[in-house]
């Protein structure tokens, strides 16, 4: 059975393949899971809550229609870090396309968590894509404004965490040369590093990255993740390191930082302005491409 639905989760599984398999929580239609010829190709904490009590720590959780929390924004500062799509039961909406399998999830201003809702009282329509790939996951995103007079103001992005076998020798590629703002020293600057490397907390948000660039997690010379982005400009990097890990509750185990880094490819830097009965499209495609040196 290619696509399999319990209550909580649906489970794909490759029809070729019985060893590559993605699984998706309802609760913030968070991918949980994505397995490779068997083998895992995110991290999940072992103290992830999967019970919809709170957003999912690991996998792909999914910002909308706030990245970070907004001071500005007189409508988005309302809201709670990240929004309230990884923290709403979306809908299953059913198996679309045999091959590759593909399911979709919807959500809406009536589906989402009220009380987070109550606090950005906007009309919103989303569907997400699950793809599994013989050798890739793709999640799209679409989002509609069904309203007929406002637009809608919105932030997106794919919060991926990526397993790695170890931070130390673990480098980000295909950056250099781009605009990004450090969250942590509240820096605007150009990343000059021909790669970028984890010694420390880390936590940038690259801006207007060119369409064309390839994200790659590299580890002692081997390519593990190809990140690539369809109308996702931005590009946020974090590892939080040992003492940001240690305070987050869910963040098991506490070493768990050295097995992870996220590559978040979004719609941050500025937000979408979607006009009344507009659609915005844009999509994160996961694979394990050869080396591709685009930029040093
Ligand atoms: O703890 P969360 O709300 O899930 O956020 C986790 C992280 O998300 C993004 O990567 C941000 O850039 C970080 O600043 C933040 O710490």
């Amino acid at each position: 059975m290619p696509v399999q639905e319990t209550a909580t989760e649906v489970l794909l599984t490759h029809p070729a393949n019985k060893d590559t398999s993605v699984s998706i929580l309802k609760y913030g239609a968070t991918v949980l899971s994505w397995k490779l010829n068997g083998e895992e190709q995110l991290w999940l904490s072992t103290a992830a809550k999967v019970d919809g009590s709170k957003p999912v720590r690991g996998g792909i959780p999914l910002v909308f229609p706030v990245f970070g929390k907004n001071e500005h924004d007189e409508l988005l500062s309302k809201l709670p870090q990240h929004g309230l799509a990884r923290n709403s039961t979306w809908e299953f909406l059913g198996q679309v396309k045999d091959s590759p399998p593909t399911v979709q999830f919807g959500l809406n201003e009536k589906l989402a968590n009220p009380e987070l809702h109550a606090l950005w009282k906007e009309r919103f329509n989303l569907i997400l894509t699950v793809e599994l790939g013989d050798d890739f996951l793709k999640t799209a995103i679409e989002v509609e404004n069904p309203s007929t007079a406002r637009e809608l103001q919105f932030n997106w992005l794919f919060h991926t965490y990526l397993r790695i076998p170890d931070i130390d020798g673990t480098m980000v590629s295909n950056l250099v040369g781009t605009k990004m703002y450090d969250s942590l020293l509240k820096e605007t600057m150009v990343d000059k590093h021909p790669v970028v490397t984890f010694h420390e907390e880390f936590d940038s948000v690259y801006q207007n990255v060119a369409p064309d660039r390839v994200v790659q997690v590299v580890n002692q010379g081997k390519p593990l993740h190809t990140v690539k982005r369809v109308n996702l400009p931005d590009t946020v990097v974090w590892n939080p390191w040992v003492e940001k890990a240690a305070g987050m509750a869910d963040f098991e185990p506490k070493t768990g930082y050295k097995q992870m880094v996220c590559i978040e490819p979004g719609h941050v830097h500025e937000l979408v302005h979607l006009a009344p009965g507009e659609k915005w499209a844009a999509a994160q495609i996961l694979s394990k491409d050869a080396l591709n040196y685009q930029a040093i």
